[in-house]
């Protein structure tokens, strides 16, 4: 557990990083924001003391014309304290504006300077990321706006304990003990409720995962298919309710403390006025003072009351704030070298050697001592089975991930001395589960290469070598067409947005890739598996051409696509378990040639004969609960598939 000087400790440097954000984000408004408050303060004390000398004036029997002066000056309180607040509030909105910028500046800036994928697969980061948007959007607003209403209060308190000091010391005294018990209750809620906030906080994600679910374009087709609606429905509302509950548990807790401190101080707010008044009834106080002096009391109680309140805000707020601060400090997730070696133009090639790669500890290995040369200008074509790990070894060679053993050079020198970015920037590739943004068909395309994004002749080229220029051509707008399943409505509208086949999508994406073309390495992890066989066979004709004289590493599970490559990789449980050219692994017999074997087979007419070394599939017949029900049904037969993720 955290010690209190600790978290003391902890707390001050919190409060100094929010103070620094907001007086970053809007000085003025800061200033303005703190004078307000501090007159705001005041005005209550002045109020109470000028009706004192009103009525003391009044019960003197002095005229108007005596009264001229205090009248006024009352007078002018009373506007001040109608107008204070609105002023305030019109500076906090200001300073809170700024402050949101500046903070989701920062926030995102420390999401992006991830290196690597390993946070993004992080439960934990994304609750954490989650409550640091929270936190950013209002905890150093609220800690800056506690810390003046704690000032506000300390004034009003300060100008009060004064008139109690004059009429009765020892009611002082009384009115701070009852606060004692308000205090500790309040911190300990703020703790409670940070705490239940964390909590709650995976139980939340899943809600909210849920939510979006349910209105999801991607996966509103297999909701309806399968009837997944009420389900995962019935899945958000646990979450929801679960959530619910652990809020209701501390509303009530809240509910409790705040009735008995409530008690509290209008049990000692009574016993002061019936004293105060016993004693102008013997003469002791005047009538102006019975007036100040219930003023007083109930002026002490709310100002310490806002002092306790805004303290337990503040206090919260600044534990939320933890979480905003530990994502912006948080360090990268691959070590990025102090001075980074240059990355110049690949010469010689890019060198796997004995690479092991789990994705965590706990997780089995992947890769396993995985040894591989690309030299440049070579085309290295990577396959296997299903999970042997092809797209792992893509992501560490683009060193999206670190090899728990082993390296990956880059012209003989580690990947883990080059700046990441400088790398990539020296690779093109697409992946298996590439994105499709919601944004027009050209920016699809040039977000590949973002220095050329307006250079629509650049967009083109790599339209027309991915096969796509016909399909984007013939939309409503062409190349400035939205391609969206999100933003879709009017067609004459120009927000609207047009929905592509999934192969259109895919080939967006290898021209995306295709606009770095001219970079050193090409990687192509399933470049077509969504093609039709026509469309697959010419991007392959079109992708050989251009790969030509080109560091290139392809991975496809339609062999025939890789045939050409100089060397062909078998991956099969993170080992590599046979090397060669197509006509060596042919003449080798073994895996490849079994696999490459039976997708050949696949064209034949009549031959459903499984192959050596290819895992056979139960029948659909003998798996439970798909055995075919119908009366004089043929028996069906399956074939082996080895159809990718992507098909
Ligand atoms: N982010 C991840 N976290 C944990 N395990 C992962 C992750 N990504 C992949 N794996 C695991 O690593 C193994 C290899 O996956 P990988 O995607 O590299 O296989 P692959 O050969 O590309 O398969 P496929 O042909 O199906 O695309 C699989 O067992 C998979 O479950």
């Amino acid at each position: 557990m955290t010690s209190p000087a600790a978290y003391g400790a902890a707390g001050r440097g919190r409060f100094r990083a929010a103070a620094a954000l907001a007086w970053r984000a809007h000085p003025a408004a800061v200033l303005a924001s703190g004078v307000t408050v501090l007159l705001m303060g005041l005005v209550p004390v002045a109020a109470a003391w000028l009706t004192k000398l009103v009525l003391d004036g009044l019960a003197a029997g002095s005229g108007p014309a005596g009264l001229l002066v205090q009248g006024v000056a009352l007078g002018v309180t009373g506007l001040a304290g109608a107008a204070l607040p609105s002023v305030a509030e019109y500076a906090q909105d200001q300073s809170r504006r700024a402050l949101q910028v500046l903070i989701q500046d920062r926030l995102f800036q420390a999401v992006n300077a991830h290196p690597g994928l390993s946070r993004f697969e992080n439960p934990a980061f994304h609750d954490r990321v989650r409550l640091a948007q929270e936190a950013g959007q209002n905890a150093p607003q609220r800690i800056v706006r506690g810390v003046l209403g704690i000032a506000q209060g300390a004034v009003t308190l300060a100008g009060f304990t004064a008139a109690l000091a004059v009429l009765a010391p020892w009611m002082i005294l009384v009115v701070a003990l009852s606060a004692v018990p308000s205090v500790r209750a309040q911190l300990d809620l703020s703790r409670r409720r940070a705490g239940m906030m964390w909590g709650v906080s995976p139980r939340a994600r899943r809600q909210i995962f849920f939510a979006n679910l349910l209105t999801s374009p991607d996966a509103a087709k297999e909701i309806r298919l399968f009837g997944l609606g009420d389900l995962l429905r019935a899945r958000m509302l646990r979450e929801l309710r679960a959530v619910n509950a652990a809020e209701q548990g501390l509303a009530r807790r809240t509910l409790r403390t705040q009735g008995t401190l409530s008690l509290l101080g209008a049990a000692v707010a009574a016993l002061g006025l019936l004293w105060a008044i016993d004693a102008a009834a013997s003469g002791t106080l005047t009538v102006g003072d019975v007036a100040v002096f219930a003023a007083a009391v109930a002026g002490v109680q709310s100002a310490l009351a806002s002092i306790v309140g805004q303290s337990a805000d503040a206090h919260n707020a600044l534990l939320m704030f933890g979480h905003y601060l530990d994502v912006v400090a948080e360090a990268p997730d691959l070590p990025v070298p102090r001075r980074p070696r240059p990355v110049p133009p690949l010469r010689e090639g890019i060198e796997v050697r004995d690479v092991w790669f789990r994705y965590d500890d706990a997780h089995p290995w992947v890769l396993r001592g995985v040894d591989l040369f690309i030299p440049r200008g070579g085309s290295l074509a990577l396959v296997g089975l299903n999970g042997a790990g092809k797209s792992t070894l893509v992501k560490l060679i683009c060193r999206l991930y670190d090899p728990v053993r082993g390296s990956i050079l880059w012209d003989g020198v580690d990947l883990r001395d080059l700046d990441p970015a400088e790398l990539r920037g020296r690779i093109g590739a697409v992946f298996q589960d590439y994105m499709s943004y919601d944004l027009t068909a050209a920016e699809n395309i040039g977000l590949g290469d973002v220095a050329a994004l307006d250079d629509r002749d650049r967009v083109e080229a790599a339209a027309r070598l991915a096969g796509v220029h016909e399909t984007i051509t013939g939309l409503p707008r062409g190349y400035d067409t939205l391609l969206s399943r999100i933003f879709f409505g009017d067609r004459d509208d120009p927000q609207a947005g047009v929905v592509l086949s999934g192969g259109q999508w895919q080939r967006l994406a290898l021209a995306r890739a295709l606009m770095r073309q001219a970079r050193d390495l090409l990687v192509l992890d399933e470049p077509s598996s969504g093609l039709d066989a026509q469309a697959e066979h010419a991007i392959h004709q079109s992708l050989r051409r251009h790969r030509a004289g080109r560091t290139s590493l392809l991975i496809s599970h339609r062999l025939g696509a890789v045939r050409d490559a100089n060397v062909i990789v078998v991956l099969a449980e993170g080992r590599i378990a046979e090397r060669g050219s197509h006509a060596e692994l042919m003449a080798l017999g073994g895996e490849y040639a079994s696999l490459f074997t039976l997708q050949a087979q696949g064209y034949e007419p009549g031959d459903s004969r499984p192959s050596p070394g290819v895992p056979n599939l139960p029948a659909l017949a003998d798996v439970p609960g798909l055995e075919d029900s119908r009366e004089g049904a043929s028996p069906r037969t399956t074939t082996p598939s080895t159809r990718s993720k992507g098909t």
